[in-house]
């Protein structure tokens, strides 16, 4: 191995540790324990673990956990009720409606429900026109974490060549504004692209999250080049990511690990988004006060 490891277990945890101090601060200057609300239907079992791993670490930064459980079988209609329960709700300053639902369940009309300055997760309609009119919002926490864990190389994206492989709305679209926003040379690939290892390997910063097992090699990888594994698959021998991590850490520079990499920090931008979502509400309610 020649690629330096992203740890992202330590970044996320560093980053908890400043949210928790946000969060101290804010209760004793507002009075107010910010809350996040997650929201889970059915039983699957990946979910649960991210569902149960993000109540975790928000109790642990000092916030109120406010979780929803809900059938595999709840009609539409339900889980909107309860969205907009929330989204009146003071004591909840962030709502996160974990992906993917039940198929009977339409996302896109339920994420929408979410107001703005609870949007946690970046993932409303008005949250992406934010984000890609390049205007002040709450931003989609996987790639968000990943321009975190960019930055902790030392690495300035300006002017580099970043390729994103992945269009998802959860992922790979936002990921390719972020890179932008951050002035880097930005290619999306994706399922139809013709010649990926000709793209990818001309990559100074590649982003695997296409959501293909072991999908990217050596072959696509540039030397030298920033490897970001956004990739999470349960397999027989355990999790894996997009990248085939042995053979492109003996040719990149940097390399994040799954478990361990991007997952971690997902988590932590979620906590981070969470404080902000309470402060500008506060603020939010204090202009009206005094209106
Ligand atoms: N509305 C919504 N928002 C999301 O942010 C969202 C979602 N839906 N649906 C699914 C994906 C996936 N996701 C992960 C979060 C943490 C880890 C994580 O902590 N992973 C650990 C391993 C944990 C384990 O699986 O044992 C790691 O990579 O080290 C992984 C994946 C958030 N997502
Ligand atoms: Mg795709």
């Amino acid at each position: 191995m020649t690629a330096q490891l992203i740890d992202g277990t330590r970044i996320a945890r560093e980053v908890r540790a400043r949210v928790a101090a946000e969060v101290t601060e804010f209760r004793e200057r507002t009075g107010i324990v910010p809350g996040l609300a997650t929201i889970l239907v059915g039983e699957d079992p990946a979910s649960e673990v991210y569902v149960r791993n993000k109540r975790r670490l928000a109790v642990e930064t000092g916030m109120a956990d406010l979780h929803r459980h809900l059938d595999a079988d709840v009609a539409q209609p339900t889980v909107a009720a309860i969205i907009e329960e929330l989204a009146h709700d003071d004591a909840v300053s962030g709502i996160l409606l974990q992906l993917p639902l039940p198929r009977h369940l339409e996302s896109g009309p339920l994420i929408d429900l979410i107001p703005a300055l609870k949007d946690v997760d970046g993932l409303t309609t008005l949250s992406a026109g934010l984000l890609a009119r390049g205007r002040p919002g709450l931003r989609p926490c996987t790639p968000s974490g990943v321009i975190t864990l960019i930055d902790s190389t030392g690495i300035s994206l300006e002017g580099l060549n970043a390729v994103v492989v992945g269009r998802s709305e959860l992922v790979g679209g936002p990921m390719s504004r972020l890179l932008l926003e951050r002035n880097a040379t930005v290619t999306t690939a994706h399922s139809r692209t013709r010649d990926l290892v000709a793209v990818a390997s001309e990559a100074d910063v590649l982003i695997a999250a296409a959501g293909v097992p072991h999908l990217i090699g050596a072959e696509h990888v540039k030397p030298g080049a920033v490897v970001i594994d956004v990739g999470i698959h349960r397999t027989e021998s355990g999790l894996t990511g997009d990248v085939r991590f042995d053979e492109v850490s003996a040719v990149a520079g940097w390399i994040t690990p799954v478990p361990g990499g991007v997952g971690p920090m997902t988590i932590a931008t979620l906590l981070a988004n969470t404080v902000t979502a309470a402060r500008m509400q506060w603020e939010q309610r204090q202009l009206a006060s005094r209106a």
